[in-house]
């Protein structure tokens, strides 16, 4: 039997990002009935992202407020607008922020996940017909983001935004593949493909470091290089695979870079390096600990508006590549399921990066936790939040 609620706007709790730097404000809003096309999927479980602190921090050029946050987030359908084919209400899903129309130029090419079908309006805050799904209390328009908003109860997505997963998966954990768990591992075994016996280095060790270092180590990778500023990343990174950890602030000798001591290390540099930090100079220290002649270099960190990169010509001239990664290198619709079989197979940890747990409504504790060298990733649940 339908929903008592389809095709009516929906009352629910939501935490609305109204200013870049100010904290969430958890209150109720008014959620649309999807149009054509679009899904409302009622979300049980949302994670806090670096990304959504950067946008929040006010560095993102495409940042819009007031908006709805959050883009790792899994639920249910709880109903669709017309011509919807892919997902029925009572499907358990997964929200996508890399849409998959498997029709366009970049969809067809067969070169990258990347797909051009809503990403214009998805960076406007908006629906695909240019409005928005969401109002609060006083009726004002609420931008959408990342095509996701899973920092709502209830939320409206395209219907390439969105893949239904087995329903016997845990929604808990499903939500982590919405991004960091998929991102970090997609980059290591699709877009660095990275093969048995390569040498690997991983700058930044959060949830999507990790992700690189337990897709290099099920690659057979021979050393994986875990490098991070907080010492309490060092047991996390041996757990997820790494055969070495450096903290640069402790573990150098006097006046040597961090570029040296890798170059000292592998013998020349490494097969692949992954800067999972977003930041600019870390992103040329990882470009120039490959190894010439071949050293490929993939950069996930988001940096800010305004940062740019930069090293001498020379280190690509001599064979190193730069190469980015957005969501791995995953096509969400097509690819979803095979990382749930491995999940539920117990060949892809993805449990393991709940490190911590909070009723919706201490969202912006969640928020802080992800300064904290503990936290990989806290989920929100959306049970407890009266
Ligand atoms: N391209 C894509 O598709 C995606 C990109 N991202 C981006 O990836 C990055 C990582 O995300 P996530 O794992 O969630 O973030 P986290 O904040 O959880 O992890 C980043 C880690 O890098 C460490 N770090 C910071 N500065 C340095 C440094 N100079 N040297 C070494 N380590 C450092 C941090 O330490 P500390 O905690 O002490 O600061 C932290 O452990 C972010 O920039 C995020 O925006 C995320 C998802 C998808
Ligand atoms: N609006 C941001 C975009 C930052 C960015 O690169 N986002 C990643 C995903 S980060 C997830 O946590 C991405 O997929 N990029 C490809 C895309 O099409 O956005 C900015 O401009 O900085
Ligand atoms: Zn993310
Ligand atoms: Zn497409």
């Amino acid at each position: 039997m339908p929903a008592a609620t389809v095709g009516k706007p929906i009352q629910c709790i939501a935490a609305i990002a109204y200013d870049a730097k100010k904290s969430l404000s958890v209150e109720e809003i008014t959620v649309e009935p999807p149009k054509a096309h679009e899904v409302r999927i009622k979300i049980e479980y949302t994670a806090v992202c670096h990304t959504d602190a950067y946008t929040l921090s006010g560095s993102d050029p495409e940042g819009l407020f007031p908006c709805i946050l959050g883009h790792e987030g899994a639920g249910v359908v709880e109903s669709v607008g017309d011509d919807v084919t892919t997902v029925k209400p009572g499907d358990h899903v997964i929200a996508l922020y890399t849409a998959e129309c498997g029709k366009c130029k970049f969809c067809t090419s067969g070169k990258t996940n990347l797909c051009s079908a809503v990403r214009a309006t998805q960076g406007k805050g908006v629906m695909p017909d240019g409005t928005t799904r969401f109002h609060n209390a006083r009726g004002e328009d609420i931008y959408h983001f990342m095509g996701c908003s899973t920092f709502s109860e209830y939320t409206v997505v395209a219907d390439v935004s969105v893949v239904a997963i087995d329903s016997k998966a845990p929604l808990d954990a499903a939500c982590l593949l919405g991004c960091g768990v998929t991102t970090g591992y997609g980059a290591a075994v699709k877009t660095a493909n990275v093969q048995k016996g390569d040498t690997v280095a991983v700058f930044g060790c959060g949830t999507v470091g990790l992700s690189v270092i337990q897709g290099a180590k099920s690659r057979g990778a021979s050393r994986i290089i875990a490098i991070d500023i907080n010492d309490k990343k060092n047991q996390y990174c041996s757990e997820f695979g790494a055969t070495d950890f450096i903290n640069p602030k402790e573990d150098l000798a006097k006046d040597q870079t961090i570029v040296e001591k890798l170059i000292e290390m592998t013998d020349g540099g490494l097969d692949f390096t992954f800067d999972c930090t977003g930041n600019t100079s870390i992103m040329r220290d990882a470009l120039e600990a490959c190894h010439k002649g071949w050293g490929q270099s993939i950069i996930i960190g988001v940096a800010a508006a305004g940062e740019e990169i930069s090293t001498r010509p020379f280190q690509l001239v001599t064979g190193r590549v730069w190469k980015g990664s957005a969501f791995g290198g995953i096509k969400g619709r097509s690819e979803m399921g095979g990382l749930i079989k491995n999940y539920q197979s117990g060949a892809l940890k993805v449990e393991e990066f709940i490190t911590h747990r909070r009723p919706f409504k201490e969202i912006n504790q969640a928020f802080e936790d992800l300064h904290n060298g503990d936290c990989l990733r806290t989920v929100l649940n959306f049970d407890n939040h009266k």
